[in-house]
């Protein structure tokens, strides 16, 4: 039977923003009541424009920032999504990978203390047994034994990009979003982090919650599609239903101004994937 790892109801964030010397106090409606569900082991693709919503989305699902009202539940279990302080026990469930690792990297870190360092926040696990997660969650998103005592600037954006997915993975969680995480990075480097991250969800069975405006990513890595406009899900339904059928008029735009190269080259992508 499938199993629900995210469920959101009606979320709503309003920001206020206080008025200056020029311009009135004014509320920004950045997510207008919106509702999903992701299964376990499935992919949720979240898609739109700059300003749409999607990153205060990401950020409430992560429980990061509070949301106006609406309801949450992981695992089953209801967040209070109004309350900034959560119980560690809700934040190891769910965590996030961000556009840009090196921002979220400390440089005078080594890799090892890097990806062991959850494991000594969070939970009472020994230091032999922390450097031998670390090191085996280090081989699994396919960097080296010898990268264990290196730092941050000693990598690629790609293997910047393995790292910060090995750290998000070191508490187990039940979720993992992703912010854009293939954006910054060379096309040929993002066919290869986007094939760890489907390896890795088929090996442990993880749910992932993909933030992207790059709609031939989400054709690749997506199950189920939402596409937000303005705070708004005009959009919602399975890959193949929302790509070859697509509702919305702002949806028909979008699919009408993403380039036939984008298009070609995640067919090649999933056609090598399919024949490995
Ligand atoms: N902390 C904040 N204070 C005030 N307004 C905010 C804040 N964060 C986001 N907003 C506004 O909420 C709306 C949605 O922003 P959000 O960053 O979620 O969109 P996005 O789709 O993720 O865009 P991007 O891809 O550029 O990050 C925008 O109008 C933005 O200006």
């Amino acid at each position: 039977m499938s199993q629900l790892v995210l469920e959101a109801r009606n979320i709503v964030r309003d920001y206020h923003l206080s008025g200056g010397l020029f311009n009135k106090a004014r509320t920004v409606h950045a997510v207008k009541g919106v509702s999903f569900s992701v299964e376990k082991g499935k992919t949720l693709a979240i898609v739109g424009e700059s300003g749409c919503g999607k990153s205060t989305l990401a950020r409430i699902i992560t429980l990061i920032d509070p949301a106006t009202s609406g309801e949450l539940l992981i695992d089953g279990n209801k967040v209070d999504i109004g309350k900034e302080t959560l119980t560690t026990e809700m934040r190891r469930k769910v965590q996030i990978v961000f556009q840009n690792p090196y921002g979220s990297l400390n440089p005078r870190q080594k890799i090892g203390d890097v990806l062991g360092e959850p494991l000594l926040i969070n939970t009472g696990v020994p230091a032999s047994e922390r450097r031998d997660r670390a090191m085996k969650m280090l081989l699994k998103v396919g960097l080296e034994e010898k990268h264990f005592n290196r730092y941050p600037h000693m990598f690629s954006g790609g293997q910047r990009q393995r790292i910060a997915i090995a750290r998000a993975l070191m508490l187990n969680p039940s979720l993992l979003v992703l912010d854009e995480p293939v954006s910054a990075l060379d096309l040929s480097v993002q066919a290869q982090v986007l094939n760890l991250l489907a390896d890795l969800q088929d090996e442990f069975q993880l749910t992932y919650v993909f933030i992207s405006h790059d709609l031939s990513v989400v054709r690749y890595i997506a199950d189920d599609v939402m596409v937000m406009y303005y705070g708004e899900a005009v959009e919602y339904g399975s890959r193949d239903e929302v790509f070859s059928n697509p509702q919305h008029s702002y949806t028909k735009t979008l699919f009408a101004a993403t380039p036939r190269a984008d298009v070609e080259s995640i067919k090649a992508r999933l056609a090598k994937k399919k024949a490995a």
